[in-house]
């Protein structure tokens, strides 16, 4: 592709004679290979544009940057809004690769790797190629593929969507990526609103800005998509009713409002009561807690808009694995049950532990988590009480420190202790806060374990681990081989 062909693309002034083919694009100086086109971008730890002179010795065919000029000296073109820009350029070198699929969108502070495995399960069962880009991992032309980001950067997201050959793609939608632009240049078939609660203030800065960001993903739908939306809380309904008055989409509801076009009834233990116009279906509920009947409800409405009939669905979710670090559940030697779960968050905690405490019944219930450092730092006293009304002992800990020493970490953890309540305990070394409620809980009480879910440790520990799950094996063989 030719440089004057993708700047006119983008409405960039072309202001020279030369037209370098360009043979790749990237926002990175390091990356930058013989013939491409570099974005100066301004971010969060650093700004591009120090970087153009580097691009230029890399090889950069030339610059495009939010400067009106530069010292460096090479092809350079003023614009505003690069974030932007490199998105919409990704989408147009690599041939606009969201139109050989159809794309959903999935967003919300909690549920979207849950609802898109549920999805790609129900589609694939259905006999309709589907990649999966998230957060546990991405999945290409049947294959996994290593993520490093919900959504990724925008010439990864574009170069993964030229070469996937899937007929569908799912995708997790977050905030950062909403925010930063990164999926300028996609249009949606149709996409879904799980929730919005607390989190990511650290970056948003308030809940309105949050809200505005996540809302954002409707704008990319095409016109007469469908905006699946979950009616339960605040956020959800507010959406409902900006798209409906709009009415540029289709808009279906799903939640425990009879006025929804996907109304779940009740919820049991295994199943829950779904009714959709005429027809009252039962589901089998694939992960246990209320919030999974939500879950499922959306993968139902997200497959039956791709054609899937619902009793299809209902049959296929019948052979659902589960998910990695997602109400993972071992039973130990002693019998005791741990969950593994990756809520971290006041309300998927909250969500959570009300779906284990109704498992575990009267049995003791123990709760190991923790935080990470640089992160929301607002929203820990929340979660500190939610896991102190929950559980019989509450064990904090340290999920990731990101930049803090431990010391400060547990310090402000320390602090987030909200006064007057029953003191949980505190261990810094998470493998030994895990191996110390393991430990303490007598035979066939419940462990949970939440925070990190599946992701591997970054810190260094005193046994020798590198995730809960491998924690938890651990404690299991060292105790069942003392048997
Ligand atoms: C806060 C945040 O989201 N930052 C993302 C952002 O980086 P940034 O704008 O801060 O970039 P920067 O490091 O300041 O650099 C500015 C520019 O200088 C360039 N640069 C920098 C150094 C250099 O030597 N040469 C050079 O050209 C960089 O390539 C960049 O273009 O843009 C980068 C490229 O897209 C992302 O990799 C980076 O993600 C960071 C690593 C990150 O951790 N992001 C997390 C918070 C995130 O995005 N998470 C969400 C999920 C959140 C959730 O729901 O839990 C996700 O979608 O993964
Ligand atoms: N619909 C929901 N409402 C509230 N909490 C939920 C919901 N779905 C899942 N959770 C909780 O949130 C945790 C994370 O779920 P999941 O990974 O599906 O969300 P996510 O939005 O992909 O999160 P992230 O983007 O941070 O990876 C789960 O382990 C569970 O505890």
């Amino acid at each position: 592709m030719n440089l004057k062909a993708l700047l006119s693309h983008l409405h960039i002034a072309a202001n020279t004679d030369k037209d370098p083919i360009i043979t790749g694009i990237t926002s990175h100086s390091k990356k930058v290979e013989p013939g491409y086109l570099f974005f100066a971008i301004s971010g969060v730890q650093a700004d591009g544009h120090q970087y153009i002179q580097e691009a230029f010795e890399n090889g950069a065919a030339a610059v495009v940057g939010e400067y009106r000029e530069t010292s460096a000296s090479g092809l350079y073109f003023y614009a505003k809004d690069t974030k932007r820009l490199l998105s919409l350029a990704a989408s147009y070198f690599y041939d606009e690769p969201y139109k050989k699929h159809k794309m959903t969108g999935i967003t919300g502070t909690n549920g979207k790797t849950t609802t898109s495995f549920l999805l790609q399960h129900i589609l694939v069962s259905h006999g309709i190629s589907t990649a999966l880009f998230g957060t546990v991992h991405h999945f290409i032309n049947t294959k996994v593929v290593k993520s490093s980001h919900t959504t990724p950067d925008p010439v990864t997201l574009q170069k993964m969507l030229r070469e996937s050959n899937d007929e569908a793609v799912v995708m997790e939608v977050s905030s950062h990526g909403l925010e930063q632009n990164r999926i300028e240049g996609i249009t949606y078939n149709q996409a879904i609103f799980l929730n919005l609660t607390h989190d990511h203030l650290d970056y948003h800065g308030t809940m309105e800005s949050y809200y505005q960001c996540k809302a954002k993903l409707f704008s990319y739908i095409k016109p007469k998509g469908t905006a699946i939306i979950c009616s339960e809380g605040s956020y959800g309904k507010r959406l409902i009713q900006e798209l409906s008055s709009k009415n540029t989409l289709q808009v279906w509801t799903y939640g425990k409002r009879k006025t929804d076009h996907f109304y779940i009834e009740d919820v049991g233990k295994n199943y829950f009561n779904l009714v959709h116009e005429t027809m009252h279906v039962t589901v089998p509920l694939p992960l246990p807690g209320d919030y999974n009947a939500l879950n499922t409800t959306a993968a139902i409405a997200a497959a039956l808009d791709y054609g899937v009939p619902i009793k299809d669905s209902i049959n296929y979710l019948n052979t659902f694995q589960g998910i990695p670090g997602r109400f993972e559940e071992l039973t130990l030697y002693n019998g005791t049950e741990v969950i593994i779960d990756y809520a971290h968050t006041p309300d998927g905690v909250s969500q959570v532990l009300e779906a284990a405490r109704n498992k575990a019944g009267s049995r003791p219930f123990y709760h190991v988590f923790g935080f990470r450092g640089n992160r929301d730092v607002t929203k820990r006293s929340e979660m500190i009480s939610i896991s102190l009304e929950y559980s019989d002992e509450t064990v904090l800990t340290v999920d990731d420190l990101d930049g803090v020493t431990t010391e400060q970490l547990i310090q402000e953890t320390t602090e987030a202790i909200p006064v007057g309540t029953h003191s949980p305990t505190v261990i810094s070394d998470r493998t030994e806060a895990i191996f110390y409620a393991l430990r303490k809980a007598p035979p066939k009480s419940v462990v949970i374990i939440t925070g990190k879910g599946p992701e591997n440790y970054k810190e260094k520990y005193q046994y020798p681990s590198d995730s809960d799950l491998s924690t938890v094996k651990l404690f299991q063989s060292l105790n069942k081989a003392a048997l």
